[in-house]
């Protein structure tokens, strides 16, 4: 059947001194859209399609259709324009406009169970929220007296909503046009070379030439397509999130395509720590302020993971969010963004775990998603590339999170096996200046069990079996009071002189903890009172009321405080 729609596109192309050489458009399988193929062979340097600037669809032809909407974005006013002219059928573009896909499949045209597949991902709520700030915008256009009735009858919300998506999905610059214009992100439609579908790497030119008036852009060939090939444009390196839908980085509104790459490099994850519920939420932030450490992107807390690399930023941020009090009272009027590639060996191991944690909570939370893979569409199949992407890298950071981790263990070991105590408790980089400076560890992949470089309860206890029977007696269940039972038993360790832990008992000892307010105080002094002098009376030799002081209490409880990570409950001792 003629496809009447092309040869009136192509007529109108010709004959506004645009033209085509050495290639077709042909409709897809589908019938929606088109794609471009050689007609016989293009060579390298072949400009191969020319199109006018006054065929194309710019933010000052909008702007000029609708000059009452200065508050609106080039996007917004754009999107009425094309919505307009569409339905006026009549319009100068209605050549091009008739050959666009009616079906433009971004998850803003998604229903509840197309919106499964994206569940547990960063799309999710971006879409929600853009979706709904669109229909917004869109209520609002439709209220205002500068809009004629006639356009507001014509431009319905789905007509609205497949204008912003056809823009979202073929635009380009509009600095293609006007290299000078005020505008960085405005864009524009061009018929004919929108055509070409994206392939990475394809080597492609797009010369600009003459004035805004007069002149026009051409595609040229920066590699050959043999005939019969389909010819590609490349649209730059998008991570998926770009491809599936206008999405804001670094205040950039990219485009969106509504298709995506598998293993696409440019993909990244998004992390973005949430300290909401962290009664030390504003003392940290504070300190990351003044030490002007930012993800550099929109919102300043989410940071962007890309293959291969956790943004600094990231980790030093995740070091002040980790702290506990003693490293907060320490880091407090710290301005020195370099004291924060390193804080401590307990910090660092706190910093990794909650990020693992971070981390593990979302793939788990993706793996446990229903989802049908046998017969999905094929938005739905660029849905699950997007997620199954979003998965490998979530997994591809743990790796990487697992494998600083280990370092880290192999330093612990190395220092630990070196005797080489930091000289000043806590074992804060920033008391100590000049004793971290870990390089890459030597211990290859060695792998270092926690429990070899820590204090732990078990360890404390197996050392010892007539104080670990007494424990026993005194507690139904461990695990529950782990806390005052390790305070115990480290005190119990404190009094063997051939304690290995003796050189950071000692340190230990002499950190005053000062900065232990009055309330933690009080509370000690509580549950000092519940165990003593009942424990002492009742095992003298164990708990030798001169050991077990409330003095040694606040140093065992400054200990579990402040030298400590959880899950599991171990102490860093250097
Ligand atoms: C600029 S248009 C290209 C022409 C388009 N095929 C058409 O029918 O008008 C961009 C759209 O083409 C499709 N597309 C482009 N490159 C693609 C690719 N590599 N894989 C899948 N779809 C692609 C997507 O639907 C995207 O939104």
């Amino acid at each position: 059947m003629a496809d009447i729609d092309l040869r009136s596109y192509v007529n109108w192309i010709n004959e506004s001194g645009g033209s085509f050489n050495k290639i077709q458009l042909v409709k897809d399988d589908d019938g929606n859209g088109r794609s471009v193929f050689a007609t016989e062979t293009i060579q390298t340097n072949d400009s191969f399609a020319t199109i006018p600037f006054r065929l194309a669809i710019s933010e000052p032809v909008a702007r000029q259709a609708f000059p009452d909407l200065g508050d609106f974005s080039c996007r917004i006013v754009m999107s009425l324009f094309v919505a307009h002219q569409k339905a006026l059928g009549s319009s100068f573009y209605a050549p091009y406009l008739n050959i666009l896909p009616t079906d433009i499949r971004t998850p803003f045209f998604f229903d509840s169970n197309d919106m499964k597949y994206l569940e547990h991902t960063n799309l999710a709520l971006a879409v929600k929220e853009r979706f709904e700030s669109l229909r917004q915008t869109y209520e609002q256009l439709m209220a205002l007296a500068s809009i004629s009735d006639q356009v507001k009858t014509l431009v319905t919300w789905d007509l609205f909503l497949w204008a912003h998506c056809a823009i979202s999905s073929r635009s380009f610059p509009y600095k293609l046009i006007d290299p000078t214009y005020s505008n960085a992100s405005s864009e524009v439609l061009f018929p004919l070379v929108d055509s070409l579908n994206h392939r990475p790497h394809t080597k492609i030119t797009w010369s600009r030439s003459g004035d805004v008036a007069t002149g026009s852009l051409t595609f040229v060939a920066g590699q050959p397509f043999a005939a019969g090939e389909q010819v590609f444009n490349n649209y730059g390196p998008k991570s998926n999130e770009e491809r599936i839908l206008s999405f804001a980085i670094n205040d950039v509104v990219l485009l969106g395509y509504g298709f995506c790459l598998e293993d696409n490099q440019a993909d990244h994850i998004a992390l973005k720590p949430n300290i909401t519920r962290d009664p030390k939420a504003n003392e940290k932030l504070n300190i990351l302020q003044r030490c002007n450490i930012s993800s550099g992107n929109a919102d300043h807390l989410t940071h962007y993971v890309h293959r291969q690399h956790i943004p600094p930023a990231y980790f030093k941020m995740m070091r002040v969010f980790v702290m506990n009090g003693a490293e907060l009272a320490h880091y407090a009027d710290c301005s020195d963004p370099g004291a924060l590639d390193f804080v401590g060996f307990r910090n660092e191991l706190a910093m990794l775990s909650v990020t693992t944690a971070l981390l593990q909570s979302r793939v788990f939370a993706m793996k446990g998603d229903q989802l049908n893979r046998t017969n999905p569409t094929w938005w739905q199949k660029y849905a699950l590339i997007y997620r199954d992407g979003q998965e490998q890298l979530y997994n591809h950071t743990l790796d990487l999170i697992q494998s600083h981790k280990l370092q880290v263990l192999q330093n612990m070991k190395k220092e630990l096996d070196n005797k080489n105590l930091a000289p000043r408790a806590p074992f804060l980089s920033v008391l100590n200046p000049g004793h971290y400076q870990h390089g890459a560890s030597e211990g290859g992949s060695v792998f270092i069990p926690l429990e070899s470089v820590t204090i732990t309860l078990k360890r404390l206890l197996a050392k010892d079996t007539a104080f670990k029977d007494i424990i026993d007696q005194l507690f139904e269940d461990i695990e529950e009071e782990e806390d005052v039972v390790l305070m115990l038993a480290l005190i119990h360790e404190s009094t063997k002189a051939d304690s290995p832990w003796a050189p950071f008992i000692k340190a230990t000892q002499l950190d005053r903890a000062e900065y232990r307010d009055a309330e933690t105080r009080m509370d000690l002094e509580d549950l000092y009172n519940s165990l003593f002098p009942a424990f002492s009376d009742a095992f003298p030799t164990v708990f030798d009321p001169t050991i077990y002081t409330p003095d040694n209490f606040l140093w065992a409880e400054n200990v579990v405080s402040n030298y400590t990570i959880d899950n599991p409950l171990v102490v860093i001792p250097l």
